[in-house]
């Protein structure tokens, strides 16, 4: 029975809480069992804590009373225009058992002690199982690429501004690849900023919201506002929350150099944990610090360098990069080593030629870049270069990839 539930709940939660109290649940020890038939598909075992319903066609699912209780959707318990629970979840005894409960064609309705009635659509409840979240969230949802990748959208901005499709290419090759291009764009800042805002309004930092690289521009003191070649990196490792989208726009150039590096940093990633699951690991645990300075600015965020999805773990997030880690004192002396070796696996993995995705990018192309998990990078350049770009919260790019059915889960 332990071996069943460790399967159906997948091997990323053996969490000592789980399996105690499993251990204490009072399945195995009081087997009250009262079966509600109404000649429904479903049937219906109540159990002291919780209820099981199965059908022929379907995987039981099991929801305790408790969790019922609070998922009461009647309009004083759940407000459904503002998506908002009413309910006073703790003002519900946690031993709270039904006073009646049936199926009754597909609805299951129960009554509660107080006479509080509560009704749920068995398919409603069946997207709610943990099985059913699993299996959403495990869903294949990337193609990891080496070199240039087949399908990047190349999506013309007429119909990416105007049609909903335009902007489902965009998404999907994003969701998918990491990266996606909008043609045909002008090669102005306005241009590049109604390009933006048409995913969400670009995120302000200490860059500016839509911000300019260019000779006698804006100037920080970071080496992007350099000539010199950058290699493969992510932006804003020293930020809490790292930009979601990166866009880049290559106004104009006059000059040699400049062109585009850009690697799917979970390929590398995942070439680490195929090759070195050690090194993989200390990726995952070992917290490094990352920081950003310059006048009236000090931004510093410990974090390790890879994320995992905390259910699937799927790659959630990669923060690769080199030039803007602090010096390293969050790491113990016996551990030092042992994550420049790791880091090193991953940076051989990035820095593989066959890899590299190198392009030039043409003064009507917007690119965009998922900065969670594609690393870019220029080759160093001569003469005026003028780029302009912007950043997306990752909160608004992920809602946008939903709203436009390009992203069907959470990341
Ligand atoms: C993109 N923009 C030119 C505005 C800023 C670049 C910041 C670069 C920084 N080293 C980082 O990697 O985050
Ligand atoms: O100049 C470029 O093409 C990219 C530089 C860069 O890494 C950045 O702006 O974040
Ligand atoms: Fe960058």
């Amino acid at each position: 029975m332990m071996a069943l539930f460790l399967k159906n709940c997948g091997r990323y939660l053996f969490s000592r809480a789980l399996l105690s109290e499993y251990a204490l649940s009072r399945e195995c020890i009081v087997p009250c069992q009262r079966y509600v038939t109404d000649g429904s598909s479903q049937n219906l075992k109540l159990l002291d804590d919780h209820l099981v319903m199965s059908s022929p066609d379907l995987t039981s699912m099991k929801f305790h009373y408790f969790w019922l209780r609070d998922h009461c959707r009647c309009p004083s318990c759940y407000n459904k225009s503002t998506h908002q629970r009413n309910v006073n979840t703790f003002g519900v005894p946690f031993t709270i058992q039904p006073k009646e409960c049936r199926l009754s064609g597909e609805e299951l309705q129960v009554v509660w002690p107080d006479g509080h009635a509560s009704k749920y659509s068995v398919k409603w409840l069946s997207l709610q199982s943990f099985d059913s979240y699993s299996n959403r969230v495990s869903a294949p949802t990337r193609i990891l690429w080496k070199g240039m990748p087949d399908s990047v959208a190349h999506v013309p901005v007429k119909s990416f501004l105007e049609t909903d499709e335009g902007l489902f290419k965009l998404m999907k090759s994003l969701t998918a690849l990491g990266v996606g291009i909008v043609e045909g764009v002008d090669a102005t800042v306005e241009a590049t900023a109604k390009v933006i805002s048409r995913v969400a309004p670009a995120q302000k930092t200490l860059f500016g919201e839509v911000w300019e690289v260019k000779p006698d521009g804006e100037y920080h003191e970071d080496t992007a506002y350099s000539t010199q070649a950058l290699a493969a990196h992510n932006d804003n490792t020293y930020f809490s929350e790292a930009a979601g989208l990166q866009v880049f726009h290559v106004l104009s150039h006059k000059g040699s150099g400049g062109k585009t590096l850009l690697v799917d940093g979970f390929r590398a990633a995942q070439k680490v944990k195929d090759e070195d699951i050690n090194s993989f690991q200390t990726l995952i645990e070992t917290c490094i610090q990352s920081e950003y300075l310059e006048k009236g600015q000090h931004h510093c965020v410990t974090s390790p360098v890879l994320h995992l999805h905390p259910i699937t773990g799927k790659f959630r997030q990669i923060r690769y990069n080199l030039y803007d880690r602090a010096a390293m004192s969050t790491v113990p002396f016996a551990r030092v080593m042992e994550w420049y070796q790791a880091m090193g696996q991953l940076s051989k993995a990035v820095t593989d030629p066959s890899g590299e995705w190198w392009l030039q990018l043409r003064p009507d192309q917007v690119l965009f870049v998922d900065n969670w998990r594609v690393l870019h990078g220029r080759s160093a350049y001569t003469g005026a270069r003028w780029v302009a770009g912007g950043y997306i919260s990752r909160t608004d790019y992920t809602s946008r990839a939903r709203v436009a059915g390009a992203l069907p889960h959470d990341d």
